[in-house]
C-alpha cells in the first residue's frame, strides 16, 4: 500500500510526500506497528488514517483513546466502492430481518496475513447494525455437526495469487438468495480513497471518524 500511495500522490498536485512535517499522517503497515504511528501522531498534533487490518481489541480501544485528543480515521477499506456496499448491506440487513441467514466470503492475495479480512468483518459489522444487534461471528467451518448457529454471522476466507480483494455478503433465505459483491482490480482504489480521507482529515476536531464521514450521505 506504500507503493500505491506514493503512485496516488504523484498524480495529485495537491498532495506531497513528506516524512517529517506532513499535516496528516497515513498507516497502512502491520497491527504490531501501529502503536508507534498513534504516538507519533499524538506528538506531533497531526490527524492520523488508519488504514491497517487484523487489529485486537487492545489496538482498538487505543484508538478509541487516541482519537480524543487527535482526529483519527479507521477504514479497514478505503475503497469508494466498500463505503457504498457497506450502507447496502445495512439496509438489506435491515429490510429482510432475521429469517434470512448472512454469511460473508472473502479472497484475498497469497501474502495477506489476517482472516477474515478487516473489510469482511467490517460488513459483518454493517450487517448486524442493520439487524439492530451486536454481530455474533461464526467462523470457517470445518469438522461435524455444525449447524448454523441462529442469528450469528459467517465468515469464510480464500486465499491465492494476487487477488487484490474480493467481498461477497450473501442473505440466504427460504428458495432464493441475495448476494452483494465488490471486486477490488487495482490497489489504485484503495490509495485514491486513503488521501481523499487524508484531504478530509487534515481540518476536523479530534474525534473518530470512518469512510461514511468522508463520502458524506449515500
Ligand atoms: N484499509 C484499506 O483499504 C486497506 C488496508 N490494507 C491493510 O494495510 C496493511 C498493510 O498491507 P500491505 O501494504 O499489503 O502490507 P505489506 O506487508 O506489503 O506492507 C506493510 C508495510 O508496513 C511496514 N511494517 C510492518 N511491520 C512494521 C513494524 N513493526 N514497524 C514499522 N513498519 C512495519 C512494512 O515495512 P517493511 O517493508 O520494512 O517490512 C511495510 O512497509 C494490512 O493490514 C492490510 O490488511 C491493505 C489494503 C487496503
Ligand atoms: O490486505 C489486503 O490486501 C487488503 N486488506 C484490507 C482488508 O483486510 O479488508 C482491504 C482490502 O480488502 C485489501
Amino acid at each position: 500500500m506504500g507503493k500505491a500511495i506514493a503512485a496516488a500522490v504523484a498524480e495529485d498536485d495537491s498532495f506531497a510526500l513528506d516524512p517529517d512535517h506532513g499535516d496528516v499522517i497515513v498507516d497502512f503497515s502491520a497491527p504490531e506497528a501501529l502503536a508507534g504511528s498513534l504516538d507519533r501522531a499524538v506528538r506531533a498534533a497531526v490527524p492520523i488514517l488508519v488504514g491497517t487490518t487484523g487489529l485486537d481489541d487492545l489496538a482498538i480501544r487505543r484508538i478509541e483513546e487516541t482519537s480524543r485528543s487527535i482526529a483519527v480515521l479507521r477504514a479497514s477499506n478505503t475503497s469508494l466502492g466498500v463505503a457504498l456496499l457497506e450502507e447496502l448491506v445495512e439496509r438489506a440487513a435491515r429490510v429482510l430481518g432475521r429469517g434470512w441467514d448472512i454469511e460473508v466470503l472473502e479472497m484475498h492475495h497469497r501474502l495477506k496475513r489476517d482472516a477474515p479480512s478487516g473489510t469482511a468483518l467490517s460488513l459483518g459489522d454493517a450487517a448486524a447494525r442493520g439487524r439492530g444487534e451486536t454481530m455474533r461471528k461464526e467462523d470457517s467451518r470445518s469438522g461435524r455437526d455444525l449447524q448454523r448457529m441462529e442469528g450469528a454471522i459467517g465468515f469464510a476466507s480464500l486465499r491465492g495469487g494476487t487477488v487484490v480483494g474480493d467481498h461477497d455478503v450473501i442473505f440466504a433465505g427460504t428458495e432464493e438468495r441475495l448476494v452483494l459483491s465488490h471486486r477490488a482490480d487495482n490497489r489504485m482504489i484503495f490509495a485514491r480513497g486513503a488521501l481523499a480521507a487524508a484531504r478530509f482529515l487534515a481540518t476536523q476536531k479530534p474525534g473518530l471518524y470512518s469512510m461514511r464521514d468522508v463520502v458524506g450521505a449515500l
